[in-house]
């Protein structure tokens, strides 16, 4: 009888948090604004609260309006507050893509992978959460979460799970018959515990960080895309549910020049211009409801076709 109410309370829980999301909408933008550094002097922006935040420069005051804006104090667990909600939707079957944007410097790095202990970002209270609700909904549902991790750098996909330092190969982007996009051959990593989901993103990290000469450099030039499939399985009914959540720490926005670029440098500008430009033009797309998304002008907005349409 009690694991009958306790099954009522969970399913109307469910229910409330897609429709909460729902209501919140399909697509969230939230603005962090990070401390000043030693050197710089002064902040131009000023947040107004409720999601306002103006930008002060020669011409003037600019207005700007977002979901929710975090100030220079705002902490890692703040900003994962907000985003816990997302995790629930993904154990429930949808799936959901969370993705920093920013010029070179700005805080995506920390925001998404953060530092160690309280600094730690997103990705890794994401998976801390997972593994908690794990555990709590042990007696209603089984649920096996699977990690991969890869990047895309130059318009070329390399998985940061397979095989050691320098012998990723480059994986391809097919569509099947039912248009679900895959990358082939990409690791899928099966986890059982936190601990080893932690020891995986950390070996990606170096393998990300070893591989380049420069990682600084090499990491505002890449997107990094870090995948959380989880799968359900209702253990009276049998009923299976799969989501997945996308968690993306974007190459530097900034105006990359392709004026004066040449070689090296004027091929990595090409190809963070044309993903960042289709994933401006599929956000476009989705925020007016056209019938046409154009998920197929990159290869990130390829990727994340199945997660970016709420
Ligand atoms: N909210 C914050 N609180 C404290 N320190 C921060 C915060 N955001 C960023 N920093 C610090 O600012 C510096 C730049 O941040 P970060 O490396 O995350 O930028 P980025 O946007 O990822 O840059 P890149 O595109 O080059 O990878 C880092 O030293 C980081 O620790």
């Amino acid at each position: 009888h009690m694991l009958g109410k306790y099954r009522g309370a969970a399913e109307l829980c469910r229910k409330l948090n897609v429709e909460l999301q729902n209501l919140k909408g399909s697509m969230r933008i939230l603005c962090r604004v990070r401390p000043l550094r030693q050197q710089e002097d002064g902040s131009c922006v000023h947040l107004r609260g409720l999601g306002q935040l103006s930008v002060l420069d020669k011409g003037g005051s600019k207005e700007f309006h977002f979901d929710t804006t975090y100030g220079p104090k705002s902490t890692q667990e703040e900003l994962f507050d907000d985003a816990r909600a997302l995790l629930q939707t993904v154990v429930d079957g949808y799936n959901v893509s969370v993705f920093a944007y920013g010029p070179t410097g700005s805080g995506k790095t920390y925001s998404i992978t953060g530092g160690g202990g309280k600094h730690r970002g997103m990705v890794y209270r994401m998976l801390e959460d997972l593994f908690r609700t794990q555990k709590e909904r042990a007696v209603l549902v089984s649920l096996q979460v699977k990690i991969s991790m890869f990047e895309i750098y130059n318009e070329k996909i390399k998985d940061l799970l397979s095989g050691g330092v320098g012998e990723q190969e480059e994986l391809r982007v097919s569509t099947d018959k039912h248009g679900s996009v895959h990358v082939e051959g990409l690791k899928e990593h099966a986890v059982e515990s936190l601990q080893k989901g932690i020891g995986l993103l950390e070996l990606g990290m170096s393998v990300r960080a070893t591989g380049a000469t420069n990682l600084n450099e090499h990491s505002s030039r890449s997107h990094l895309l870090v995948r959380l499939a989880v799968s359900g399985q209702d253990k009276r009914t049998g009923e299976r549910t799969s989501g997945k959540m996308y968690l993306v720490d974007l190459a530097g926005s900034e105006n990359v020049s392709l004026s004066g670029a040449e070689g090296k440098a004027l091929k990595e500008a090409i190809g963070i211009n044309r993903s960042l430009s289709a994933l401006h033009d599929v956000m476009l797309s989705l925020s007016s409801k056209d019938h046409h998304i154009p998920y197929r002008n990159s290869l990130l907005t390829r990727v994340l076709s199945d997660s970016l349409g709420g």
